[in-house]
């Protein structure tokens, strides 16, 4: 009987029985995370869409984590609107991204050389937060906006930044188990 177990696969790549969480590496520990960032954006009150990160070290250890909220002891004093009259009557000007929250969140002295997992792409803001905090790899669920000034400006960002993006959509049983319909 040959002794060489099966190597396991997911979206057809092999991942080496023995895995070392390495970012840009085997992607078997993406579903895992995307999963962390799919439940906390569960915590989001914004009615319209629910944003997670999650802030993973290159020991494959979670740093950081966070969900789009208004800024802490304000939570109940800016509104969810998405559409008024007066920008300053939505939530735009006030809302913390998901992305934002997870660096301040940070466990670690620093998040240089981590992986972000973001159940939504980065709007240019947070790309220029996740550069400036040495954050070197983005894994994103969705791209909601992909047309948007504020999306395209963030893949410019992070291109020349030389920070890695994929997306990891994969229907896989943990996922939809979690219902991903938090974007
Ligand atoms: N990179 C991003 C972009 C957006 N968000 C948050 C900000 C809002 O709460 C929500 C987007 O609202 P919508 O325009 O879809 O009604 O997502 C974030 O956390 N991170």
């Amino acid at each position: 009987m040959s002794s060489k177990r099966k190597h396991n696969e997911i979206n057809g790549d092999p991942v080496p029985d023995k895995h070392l969480y390495k970012a840009g590496g085997p992607k078997d520990d993406d579903i895992y995370f995307m999963a962390v960032a799919l439940l906390f954006a569960k915590k989001s009150l914004d009615p319209n869409t629910k944003v997670g990160a999650c802030i993973v070290n290159q020991e494959g250890n979670i740093v950081g984590i966070g969900y789009n909220k208004m800024p802490n002891g304000c939570e109940d004093e800016f509104p969810w609107e998405r559409k008024a009259e007066n920008r300053l009557e939505t939530k735009y000007p006030y809302v913390c991204h998901a992305e934002l929250n997870a660096i301040m969140n940070k466990t670690s002295m620093d998040v240089k050389g981590c992986t972000i997992y973001v159940t939504l792409y980065p709007c240019n803001e947070c790309a220029k937060l996740i550069i400036q905090s040495g954050i070197r790899h983005v894994v994103y669920l969705t791209n909601k906006y992909p047309d948007t000034e504020e999306t395209q400006a963030s893949q410019r960002l992070l291109d020349a930044a030389g920070i890695t993006q994929r997306q990891r959509n994969d229907p896989c049983s943990l996922l939809s188990s979690i219902d991903s319909s938090a974007e």
